[in-house]
């Protein structure tokens, strides 16, 4: 799945974070590399909190989407749906906690997430965003698998 975006097999899909179908949203593009998903995106020069640095809502917004999306993927991938994701292993956040480490600079970072447990419908996702290849938040997204919304 190296190379294909997550986010192409959860569409339609309008959420602010993940959404290809947001034309105002993050619209992160995350994909496998081995057992980590990954995504790398540029903040837009708006997007500051202190001078010069990433606001850090925005950070827990990747770190959440990228966090669920990731899940979801996890999910199909066990399931034998890497292909085409099944529209009912569907995943929202019920609790996330988020690290910050050091500033993000405003440019291109790196989001590298594992599964690092699942327990019946929850799965906790470890994410960190580096850049420059230097931690600078870290965040644990507990996924939550329900009946497909909407
Ligand atoms: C098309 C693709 C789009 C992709 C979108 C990606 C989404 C991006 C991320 C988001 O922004 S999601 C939006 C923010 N999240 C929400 O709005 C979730 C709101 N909360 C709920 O809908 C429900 O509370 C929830 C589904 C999370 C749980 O309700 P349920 O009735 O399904 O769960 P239940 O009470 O049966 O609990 C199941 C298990 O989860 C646990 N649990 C429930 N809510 C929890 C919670 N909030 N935090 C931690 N654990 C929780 C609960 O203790 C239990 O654990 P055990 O199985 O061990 O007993």
């Amino acid at each position: 799945m190296t190379g294909t975006y997550i986010q192409e097999k959860l569409r339609p899909n309008h959420c602010f974070g993940c959404g290809l179908d947001n034309p105002y949203g993050l619209q992160i593009h995350s994909f496998w590399e081995g057992d980590e998903v990954v995504c790398r995106w540029t903040p837009k020069h708006y997007m500051t909190g202190p001078p010069n640095f990433l606001y850090g809502g925005i950070s827990a917004s990747l770190i959440d989407c990228h966090s669920v999306n990731a899940a979801v993927a996890y999910a199909n991938r066990q399931a034998g749906h890497e292909e085409a994701f099944d529209p009912e292993l569907f995943m929202v956040t019920g609790t996330m906690t988020i690290k910050y480490h050091k500033p993000v600079p405003m440019h291109e970072v790196e989001l590298r997430a594992r599964i690092a447990k699942v327990e019946g419908r929850k799965y906790l996702v470890h994410t960190d965003i580096l850049s420059n290849g230097e931690r600078c938040v870290s965040g644990e997204v507990l996924a939550i698998r329900i009946a497909r919304m909407g």
